[in-house]
């Protein structure tokens, strides 16, 4: 039987899989597409708009824990469409929620029979940001996790690190990922071959780092901004929000509208930094409604309040 290839695309919260992810479909049009993201709302589907791919989105849970139960259904939707029409689609690449550990992801597909005589999985790929926190690697187990299943690994933003940075990260996986290829990817740019051609390596399990990690200590809260905000307005409290809640605030993203132009806006930001933000082109299923989703590590009370209370 013709197995379909497919990749796993994983990487702590912001390291850029979604930016490595609308890379390779340019290259690899013919894919099926899986997202998971840990906020309730999703938003790397805008990301994704330009591209006319069968694209499933799990939200609200980790692929790991949450909606782990969701991951087969859609895979064997997949495969009882591809056997229907095999010009569909010709891999499909899941991209986890950055605070998912792989291998319960992994197991679905070694583990259920069903899956793993129609599947192959031929990548197990991780972005890790050049410019992370070092502590990451203390402060979240996911992160050690999701390089040492991966059999490549992306390196992102290293235009943004300094030179000590890249050192210290490329030392760190020295030790994670001692036989993934190493790749860097500026802005997602990558050779595609390198991903889709390359020869599948077979890794020993790596026990001793993954095998049972704590329960996640994220929260998400997801807000909807009713009318259209002024960037600026918008832009100043987010650097508020920012500032006020430091480390504990892991990653902020959305889509929001403003009054000066009629597309929407997608905002973006990583640990204390917020990210230029980038003009999408307008759809008809644009509703005007802003929806920002904000990851902590542990709950932040009254986050929603503030933000109100700063946009007033
Ligand atoms: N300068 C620079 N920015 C990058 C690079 N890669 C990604 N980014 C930016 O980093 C931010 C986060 O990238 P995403 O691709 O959304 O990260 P992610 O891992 O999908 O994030 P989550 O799904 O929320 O975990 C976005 O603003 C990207 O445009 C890079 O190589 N250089």
């Amino acid at each position: 039987m013709n197995r379909i290839p497919i990749y796993i695309i994983s990487g702590f919260l912001g390291s850029g899989k979604t930016r490595l992810l609308n890379r390779l479909l340019s290259h690899a049009p013919k894919s099926a597409v899986i997202i998971n993201e840990f906020g309730a709302t999703a938003i790397d589907q805008q990301l994704l708009r330009e591209h006319k791919v069968p694209l499933s989105t799990l939200v609200g849970g980790c692929l790991c824990c949450q909606v782990r139960g969701s991951l087969a259904p859609i895979l064997k939707n997949l495969r009882m469409a591809w056997d229907a029409d095999n010009s569909y689609f010709e891999r499909v690449i899941i991209e986890t929620s950055g605070v998912a550990n792989p291998e319960p992801v992994l197991d679905i597909l070694f583990m259920d029979r069903w899956l793993s005589a129609r599947y192959s999985l031929q990548g197990a790929i991780a972005t890790v940001s050049a410019i992370m926190d070092e502590q990451n690697f203390e402060r979240f187990p996911e992160v050690v996790a999701q390089i040492a299943w991966a059999d490549t690994v992306v390196l992102t933003q290293t235009d943004l690190a300094q030179a000590w940075q890249q050192k210290q990260i490329q030392t760190k996986l020295d030790q994670l990922a001692p036989i993934a290829t190493r790749l860097i990817a500026v802005q997602g740019a990558i050779d595609p071959d390198v991903i889709f051609n390359a020869t599948k390596k077979f890794r020993p399990r790596r026990n001793h780092y993954v095998s049972e990690l704590p329960q996640h200590e994220f929260s998400s809260i997801s807000i909807h901004l009713e009318t259209p905000i002024a960037w600026e307005q918008l832009h100043t409290a987010l650097m508020q929000l920012i500032t006020r809640y430091g480390q504990q605030l892991v990653r902020l993203k959305g889509v929001v509208y403003t009054p000066e132009q009629k597309q929407p806006l997608l905002v973006q930001g990583v640990a204390e930094k917020l990210y230029p933000s980038i003009r999408l082109p307008s759809r008809p299923s644009d509703d005007g409604i802003g929806r920002l989703v904000f990851i902590s590590h542990g709950e932040i009370k009254g986050l929603s309040e503030t933000l109100q209370a700063l946009l007033q």
